[in-house]
C-alpha cells in the first residue's frame, strides 16, 4: 500500500467535481497495482505479446507486467509507443470527428514534446495528411523528433515555435490539438513528488496560460476545423472554466462524443455554455487523470496568402541516386539543406513551403543523408522509416543479445556477412546502421540514444 498525502485544498476542491468518487479515486492511489500500457505502431505490425486492448484506442493494449523497454530492441525501432491508456481516448476523439478520412488534413500538435499524441495522431492519419508537431522549449525538441522518427512516418514536420508564432497562420489547420501544460494532478499516481507543487495558486497561474495559448492559435484553426483540448488536471478551472472562456470569447461549438457507459470515463458540462468535457478518474478509469474535449470553430479567421513560388533547382544526376533507396520515389518531394537530403510526402511541399517562411522548423519529412560522390551516406532517419527501399540495401539480422549491443554502441559479436553499409535489424525492425568492412562492424547508432544503462540482466 502506498501512503498518499494529498494536498489540503486538493481533494476538498476535488468533491465538486462531476463524477467524483472520494473512495475509488483515493484507493486507486493507495494500490500497488501497476498499469503499463502501450500502443502498437501500425505501420510497424510486430509479435508483442500484449493482455487486453484499451477500450477508446483499437491500438492501445495493457500488459500483464512492465517489462524494461529500454532493453528491447523493438521499443527503439518504434514498434509501440508506452502510453497511458487515458491519453490514447484522443484516438477516440480524432475517429469521432473523421469516421471517412476522406479528404487530406492538416493537423496541429501545439504542446507536442515528448510526442505521445503526436505518434498517436499520426497513426490515424494518411500519408496525405500532414501533421505539424510543436513544441516550444528548445530542449525538449530532440525527444519528440526521435519518437516521431521511431515511427516511421514521411508525413510529418517538427516546429520549436511558441503559439503566438502562428498567428500568421490563418485558418491553415484542419485540427488543432492543445495538450495544455497544466497542474499535472492527473499524474499525482505516478509523480508523488507533483503532488508538493500543487497549490490553488498554480491551477490560475495554469489557467490562464492555457487561455494564452488558445487565444494565440485560434486564428490558425479553420472555418469549420477542429480544436481538441486536453490537460492532465481534475481542476475546474483549467478545463470546464476554459470551455466556458473559448465559446464566450470566439464562435465555437461544443462536440459531444460517443462514448460506452462500461469504460468508466466521466461526461461532463461546462457551468455556463454547456460545453461536454470528458473526465479520467484512476478508480474508475484503467489509466491515469485527463480532461478531453473537442469544439468546432465556426467562423473564419481572415485568408493568408499562402502562394509560394520558392523552387530549388536540384541536380538531376544526384536525385537519381537519391532515388534508389527509396520506395515510391515519386510519392515525394525532395529537398535539400546544405549538404543533407530529406524526403517528405509530395503533397506537402507548399504547406512546407509556407511553414518555412514563419516558424523554425527542426524537422521536415525524413532525412535521408548526404551524397559523397556517388555514394550515399544514409541518415538514421532512413534507416527507421517507412520510406526506405530495402532492396537496395544490406540488411544483417541481429539476436536479443546482439541488438542491444547494437544499440549501446559497443561491438557486435557476429559474422560479418558482406561489405558497405548494412541496416541492423531485430525480428525484421531496422534499428540503425552500421559499416560492414572486412574485419570489423563501424556501429553508426547515434550516441545521443543510445542505451547508456550498464545493467547486465535484461
Ligand atoms: C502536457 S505536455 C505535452 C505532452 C505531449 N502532448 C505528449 O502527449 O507527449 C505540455 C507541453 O507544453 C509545453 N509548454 C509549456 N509552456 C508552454 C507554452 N506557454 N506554450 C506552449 N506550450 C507550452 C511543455 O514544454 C510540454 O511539452
Amino acid at each position: 500500500m502506498i501512503n498518499h498525502a494529498f494536498p489540503d485544498k486538493f481533494l476538498e476542491n476535488l468533491a465538486t467535481e462531476p463524477g467524483f468518487d472520494k473512495h475509488s479515486f483515493v484507493n486507486a492511489h493507495e494500490s500497488d497495482t501497476q498499469i503499463t500500457s502501450v500502443r502498437l505502431n501500425p505501420f510497424k505490425p510486430s509479435n508483442i505479446k500484449t493482455d487486453s486492448q484499451v477500450p477508446w484506442c483499437p491500438n492501445g493494449f495493457y500488459l500483464n507486467s512492465r517489462p524494461s523497454f529500454t532493453f528491447d530492441p523493438l521499443f527503439h525501432a518504434g514498434a509501440y509507443y508506452v502510453q497511458e491508456a487515458s491519453s490514447m481516448f484522443i484516438h477516440h476523439i480524432l475517429y469521432s470527428i473523421r469516421p471517412d478520412k476522406a479528404d487530406p488534413i492538416k493537423v496541429l500538435d501545439l504542446c507536442a514534446a515528448p510526442g505521445g499524441k503526436s505518434t498517436l495522431l499520426n497513426s490515424a492519419l494518411e500519408p496525405t495528411d500532414l501533421l505539424v508537431a510543436n513544441e516550444i522549449i528548445k530542449t525538449r525538441v530532440p525527444v519528440l523528433t526521435d519518437n516521431l522518427n521511431r515511427w516511421g512516418t514521411s508525413n510529418t514536420i517538427v516546429t520549436n515555435n511558441d503559439p503566438r508564432d502562428f498567428a500568421p497562420l490563418r485558418n491553415f489547420f484542419d485540427i488543432v490539438l492543445v495538450d495544455a501544460p497544466c497542474s499535472g494532478s492527473g499524474m499525482f499516481r505516478k509523480d508523488t513528488e507533483a503532488m508538493n507543487e500543487w497549490s490553488e495558486a498554480n491551477v490560475e497561474l495554469c489557467h490562464q496560460r492555457q487561455e494564452r495559448i488558445l487565444a494565440d492559435i485560434y486564428p490558425a484553426i479553420a472555418e469549420d476545423g477542429y480544436l481538441i483540448y486536453s490537460t492532465c488536471s481534475y481542476s475546474h478551472q483549467e478545463n470546464e472554466d476554459i470551455l466556458d472562456w473559448l465559446c464566450q470569447t470566439f464562435d465555437m461549438e461544443s462536440i459531444r462524443m460517443p462514448i460506452s457507459s462500461d469504460w468508466g470515463i466521466v461526461e461532463s458540462e461546462s457551468p455556463m455554455a454547456k460545453a461536454w468535457g470528458y473526465r479520467f478518474y484512476p478508480g474508475k478509469v484503467m489509466g491515469e487523470g485527463l480532461f478531453a474535449a473537442c469544439l468546432r470553430k465556426r467562423e473564419n479567421s481572415g485568408q493568408s496568402n499562402y502562394k509560394n513560388n520558392s523552387q530549388q533547382k536540384l541536380p538531376a544526376k544526384e536525385i537519381d541516386i537519391v532515388k534508389t533507396y527509396i520506395n515510391e520515389p515519386d510519392d515525394l518531394y525532395l529537398l535539400k539543406v546544405n549538404d543533407d537530403w530529406l524526403g517528405i510526402n509530395r503533397e506537402h511541399k507548399e504547406s512546407l513551403n509556407t511553414l518555412h517562411r514563419h516558424l523554425y522548423i527542426k524537422k521536415s519529412g525524413v532525412r535521408i543523408g548526404k551524397l559523397a560522390g556517388r555514394d550515399l551516406i544514409p541518415d538514421h532517419e532512413l534507416a527507421l522509416s517507412l520510406m526506405i527501399n530495402k532492396d537496395a540495401v544490406l540488411s544483417t539480422e541481429l539476436s536479443k543479445e546482439q541488438a542491444i549491443q547494437y544499440l549501446r554502441r559497443d561491438n557486435i559479436d557476429i559474422e560479418i556477412i558482406g561489405k558497405g553499409w548494412s541496416l541492423m535489424a531485430y525480428e525484421g525492425h531496422a534499428l540503425g546502421w552500421a559499416k560492414l568492412l572486412p574485419n570489423r562492424i563501424n556501429n553508426y547508432y547515434p550516441k545521443e540514444i543510445r542505451i547508456f544503462s550498464q545493467k547486465q540482466e535484461y
